[in-house]
Parts: structure tokens; sequence; C-alpha cells
């Protein structure tokens, strides 16, 4: 499956420490799962998940869901450690889709792994104020396939409070939105800290796709089925897709450059969007199997 087929709906964290809630993700639909030995994982068992993780990775089989490593930054005592372990997972077969960097602030974060690990894409943790000022050199850097927003560190540095509207994380959020859609990256939102509160993830939902995420980072497995639903074209969606490229075709047919649906306009740019509405339905009950 290549980069832009694959759903990005549901990004599950789970702590590297916790070998049963490893196994379980073996078996969640979740569509990516983010492997943490950064902030989930204590300072005591940071060596032991390091090591858990690169059996688990190399052993273990998690189907299509993509694989992404949390490491620690390089500024803390156990971020290179974490790159050479990867790095040499990677060197013994293990899969792993990306190494996810958090509280990068500039291309050069980006440079001092891919350093260590030249075997991974890298995906960025965007949630300082610095690094999302630096969204655009970021989102240029030739290793980079996606980034996800860590809305946690960013309310700590920014000071704000968290609101449904999450209006104070706007800029910041648009700003990565801005860079990463401009080099083709994936986008995940940040996570809905109140996981058993299923109203208030949907909210959060639907405004981060509506703003144009791909998906949203997840911290429990109760979440995943409102993400994934949420990131889902819906049946009306897809229903209208189908019925825009017919209408569409049909006046191309006749020489027309304009069709009409449902009392709307629809143009050639609005069949690249209902094609990909398609082709992201499709992707997701390719996943289903
Ligand atoms: C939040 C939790 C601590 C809750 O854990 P727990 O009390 O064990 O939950 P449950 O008893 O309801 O668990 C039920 C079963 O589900 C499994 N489980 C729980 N969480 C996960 C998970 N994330 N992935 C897979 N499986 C999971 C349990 O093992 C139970 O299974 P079973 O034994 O079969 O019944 C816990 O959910 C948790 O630790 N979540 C992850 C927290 C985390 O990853 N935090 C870091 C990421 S958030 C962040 O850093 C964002 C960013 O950087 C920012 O700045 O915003
Ligand atoms: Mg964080």
């Amino acid at each position: 499956m290549t980069q832009t087929a694959r759903p990005y709906r549901s990004v599950l964290y789970i702590p590297g420490s916790k070998e049963r809630a490893l196994e379980k993700a073996m078996g969640l639909p979740a569509d990516a799962i983010i492997f943490d030995l950064e902030d989930a994982v204590a300072p005591d068992e940071k060596p032991a998940a390091r090591k858990l993780l690169a059996q688990v990775l190399t052993d273990w089989d998690f189907g299509a869901r993509a694989r992404i490593v949390r490491i620690n930054g390089l500024d803390t005592e156990w971020g290179a450690a974490d790159c050479n372990a990867m790095d040499e997972a990677i060197a013994r077969g293990a899969k792993i889709d990306a190494v996810l960097i958090p509280k990068v602030n500039c291309a050069r974060d980006l440079d001092a792994v891919a350093a260590l690990v030249p075997g991974a894409d890298l995906w960025a943790m965007m949630e300082t104020c610095q690094g999302m000022l630096n969204a655009a050199e970021i989102a240029a850097h030739p290793k980079l396939k996606g980034m996800v927003m860590g809305t946690n560190d960013l309310a700590k540095e920014l000071n704000s409070r968290f609101r449904a509207d999450r209006l104070p994380m706007q800029a910041g959020l648009g700003l990565c939105l801005l860079a990463g859609r401009a080099h083709g990256l994936i986008l995940v939102d940040g996570v809905y800290n109140a996981f058993k509160d299923e109203d208030g993830l949907l909210f959060e939902c639907e405004q981060g796709r509506d703003m144009g995420f791909d998906g949203k980072t997840l911290i429990h497995p109760a979440q995943l089925e409102i993400a994934n639903r949420a990131f889902a074209p819906s049946d009306a969606e897809i229903d209208l897709a189908q019925r825009q490229i017919a209408a569409f075709d049909e006046v191309m047919a006749n020489g027309g450059g304009v069709a009409v649906v449902d009392g709307k306009i629809v143009e050639n740019l609005h069949i690249v969007t209902a094609k990909a509405t398609l082709a992201k339905a499709a992707a997701i009950a390719a996943l289903a199997g």
C-alpha cells in the first residue's frame, strides 16, 4: 500500500513498556500504531522498553497497520540509544515504517536522527512554538513523511487553556496543515485526553477532519471506532462523489466543462476531490480485508 493510499484515521499510542497492550494491538482496528518510548514510558523502564520494542517489531505480526516508533529526543540521555536500537533492529529485519521524533524545533533536528537511523523514514511531533513557526522548513525535509500534532505539549508551551473549540491552538495547527499539505505529508491530529468522553472525542475528530487532518492520535482502544468512523468518507459522501464524476463525464462528453449536482457547480477540481474520496473508501475497504 502506498503512503497516500494507506488510511491513517486512527493512530494509537502504545507505551513500549506495556507488553500486554502491545499484544492486544495485534487485534485492534487501528490504521497505525505509535510504539512509544517517550512520554508514556517511565525513565526507569526505558531501557527494557527499547529492548522489548526491538524484539516485538522483528518477531510479531501487526498486519497492515503502519508501525511508527516514537523515540526520545536526542537532547535526552535515551535518544541516541533509541536510534541505535532501531537502526540495529531494521538491519535485522524489523518492520518499522517510520521513526517519530518528539519536540522537533527545526530541520536540523531531523538531520541528526536521519544520520543515526539512515534506513527509516521520519515523522515529526509538532508540539513546540519554535517547531510550528518553522513548520515550512521541517515539512520540506526529504526524509519527512508525516507530522503528528502534540497538543498537550503545545498547550503547555502556549500557556493556553483546553477549550472544546481549540481556538488557542488554531494558528499552530494551521501552520502545520499548510506546510504539510504543501509537501504531501501525512497529517495526524493530537490526542483527546478524556478517553471515556465519547461525545467530546467525536466533536474533536470532526473538527480535525474538517480542518484537513488525515486522522487522530489516540491513547485508548475505546477511542478507535469513533476516529475510524469520523475520518472515513460517509455513504452520502461516496454517493455524491460517484454522482459528481458521472455528471462531469457526461458534460465533458458533450463539450462542456461545468456540471451541476444537487444545485452546486462541479468543475475539474471537484472531480479531483471526488476521486480522492473514492480512493480513500477503497483503501479502507482493502484494509478491512
Ligand atoms: C490511559 C491508560 C493509562 C489507561 O490504561 P488502563 O487503565 O489499563 O485502561 P483499561 O483498563 O481501560 O484497558 C483496557 C484494555 O485495553 C488495553 N489498553 C489500554 N490502553 C491501551 C493502548 N494505548 N493500546 C493498546 N491496548 C491498550 C489494556 O491493556 C487492557 O487490556 P486487557 O488487559 O486485555 O483488558 C492507557 O490506555 C495508556 O497508557 N494509554 C497510552 C498513554 C500514552 O501513550 N500516552 C502518551 C501519548 S500522549 C502524548 O504524549 C501526546 C503528545 O506528545 C502531546 O504532547 O500531546
Ligand atoms: Mg508531547
